[in-house]
């Protein structure tokens, strides 16, 4: 479970992103996350993931307040996360297979072990044939999905997504919210910021609208 108490965010220039957000979302749960752009939607997103830190409040996942986290314990917290960022993030110098590969890398698994679970990864989004491609001779949607098996290859319990159908066309972006229908329906937790009324049309999840950092009743 992820819960925010009266949780704020003020940005170093001092913008406020985030006004008293209260927030709980139920472990196994499908939220999305809405609001016009700058309402504070990767700003909470990151919050959860301890990208960035809340100025007050408190923020638990599975009872640990991840507010007053050290440094030291963050990278422990992230294993239970997988983030699929707003621009990618990816390794544009590494194959396919080692941009999936770089969450493993702290772990303790052997090559053989290692390996399986990046093919794994590769095969639900689609990309098993692409493992030794590099990012840059992919498409957009591919691209979307080697950032979802980057997410998942660490079987992460919370899936938390940053606009991830931003540029894609409208089969594309069916097709990654069935991946991510997918992954809650074997009990992840998924998170999904976006500002595209047509993935929510239809919805039977939660919808959770932020106004100006604020969340609306
Ligand atoms: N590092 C930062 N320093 C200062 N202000 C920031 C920082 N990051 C975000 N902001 C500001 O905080 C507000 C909320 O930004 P955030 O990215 O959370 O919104 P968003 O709802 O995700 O918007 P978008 O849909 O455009 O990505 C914006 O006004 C933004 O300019």
């Amino acid at each position: 479970m992820i819960t925010f108490k009266n949780v704020s965010k003020r940005y170093p220039d001092g913008y406020v992103a985030l006004n008293n957000v209260d927030l709980t979302v139920e472990s196994g749960e499908m939220v999305f996350l809405t609001g016009h752009s700058g309402a504070g939607k990767s700003t909470l997103l990151k919050l959860i993931a301890a990208i960035e830190r809340p100025t007050s409040g408190t923020i638990t996942i599975s009872g640990q307040n991840i507010a007053q986290l050290k440094p030291a314990a963050i990278p422990y917290m992230r294993r239970k996360i997988g983030f699929i960022f707003q621009d990618h993030k990816l390794l544009f110098d590494r194959s396919v297979f080692d941009n999936v590969l770089l969450p493993l890398q702290i772990s303790n698994f052997d090559n053989n072990t290692v390996a399986a679970r990046v093919r794994a990864a590769l095969d639900k989004v689609g990309l098993l044939k692409k493992e030794k491609s590099m990012p840059v001779a992919l498409s957009g949607g591919e691209r979307q999905r080697l950032c979802i098996a980057r997410a998942v290859v660490h079987r992460p319990a919370i899936l938390i997504a940053d606009e991830p159908t931003g540029n894609l066309d409208v089969e594309y972006a069916r097709d990654i919210m069935t991946m991510f229908t997918s992954f809650n329906q074997v009990g992840v937790t998924v998170l999904i910021a976006t500002h595209d009324a047509s993935l929510l049309e239809d919805t039977q999840h939660r919808i959770l609208s932020l106004k100006q950092g604020k969340l609306a009743a």
